[in-house]
């Protein structure tokens, strides 16, 4: 497949077929699924193996220490972290010791545990209005999602009237400062770009210099995937944040760190390098619809209580939402939303 045709595939996968939000809105497309639709859609991999599971041993069998047991190691598969799988087979244990419990009851106990991890990280990205321009910078391993994750907080806020710049901060890729340039030119927003291989510090130097004479009210700035253990492209990481700092001594507002929910435990890992290197200030999880590991988010919300602001469950523009504890607790164990819990119970 060539570049173009490549670019043209993924625009079509993020902003329907036309290529841009306008057109995902036209009249031709399917009836827009809701987003408990989508978020249940995009966690079903995760939630069919919690429920499969709960459901093959719950069924029948009185409770007893080797169901708990059992138990733990089905959230642990999901991901979901040993202290979380230990505390939740530890409630479900107090709940019905000896006697026989459902598997619906467990699923309400797990949903219930998991909400309460998620609760205090669930936070909404906000943006503050007095920084003009709100610096935002997109830090990641290579592929977790962070062109395209700008690319639909750019479409969101270019859409709520914001005037938003975007800085092509992968100065090691043609193709992804091309990506975002075209990005750019959709959304009416302007792009900062330098020749491939420029200094990427530089840039972000002079696209906030920019973003000021322009009077965006947003700089969004991609930059390089880079494996968290390469040591001399975190040390490039901290050198852009320095130089920031130099153009705009509070810079960056927002450090947001996008992260592929399909690596599983190793998102533990960059959290860690990401947070000593540039001083994440909160998580963006994308691709939960590629994994059954989605429990993920429940682990790193333990460990670290980094607020989580959005979750990605597709590649359309419109699969990336905010991040609300409720929903993806009950998604994730496989209940109903509380509308239809509401509904069913009337
Ligand atoms: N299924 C799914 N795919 C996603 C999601 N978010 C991003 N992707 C896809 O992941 C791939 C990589 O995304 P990019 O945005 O290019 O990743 P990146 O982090 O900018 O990549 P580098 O510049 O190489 O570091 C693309 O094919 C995206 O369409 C998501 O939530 N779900």
């Amino acid at each position: 497949m060539s570049e173009a045709e490549e670019k043209k595939g993924l625009f079509a996968r993020l902003f329907g077929r036309g290529g841009t939000p306008a057109a995902e809105a036209g009249a031709d497309r399917p009836k827009k699924r809701s987003w408990w639709e989508r978020l249940t859609g995009g966690l079903s991999r995760s939630s069919q193996a919690i429920v499969q599971g709960i459901s093959d041993l719950f069924s029948k069998r009185k409770l007893d220490a080797l169901t708990l047991e059992e138990l733990e190691d089905v959230l642990i598969r999901a991901d979901l972290g040993v202290a979380a799988a230990q505390r939740i087979a530890g409630k479900v244990g107090a709940a019905r010791y000896e006697k026989t419990i459902g598997p619906d009851e467990v699923r309400a106990i797990l949903a219930e545990e998991v909400e309460s991890v998620l609760e205090p990280v669930a936070r909404p990205f906000e943006i503050d209005e007095t920084k003009k321009p709100f610096i935002v910078l997109v830090v990641g391993v290579n592929g977790s999602g962070k062109t395209t994750t700008i690319a639909k907080l750019a479409a969101k806020w270019t859409g709520e009237g914001k005037k938003v710049m975007l800085a092509a901060g992968d100065t090691f890729r043609a193709a992804a400062v091309e990506q975002l340039r075209i990005w750019g030119e959709r959304l009416n927003s302007p792009v900062c770009y330098a020749p491939e291989g420029a200094d990427a510090a530089g840039l972000a130097f002079d696209a906030i210099k920019s973003a000021r004479e322009r009077g965006s009210d947003i700089l969004l700035m991609d930059t390089a995937g880079r494996l968290q253990n390469r040591t001399e492209l975190m040390a490039e990481l901290a050198k852009i944040v320095r130089v920031m700092k130099k153009a705009e001594p509070d810079a960056p507002h927002a450090v947001l760190l996008v992260l592929d929910a399909t690596v599983g435990q190793n998102a533990i890992a960059q959290v860690d390098a990401f947070e000593r290197t540039a001083g994440v200030t909160g998580l963006v999880m994308t691709k939960l619809d590629g994994t059954a590991r989605g429990g993920i988010l429940v682990a790193i919300a333990e460990k670290y209580g980094l607020p989580i602001h959005f979750i990605g469950v597709g590649e359309g523009s419109d699969d990336l939402e905010p991040f609300t504890a409720r929903d993806f607790a009950r998604a994730i164990a496989g209940l109903d939303s509380d509308a239809e819990a509401d509904e069913q119970n009337a």
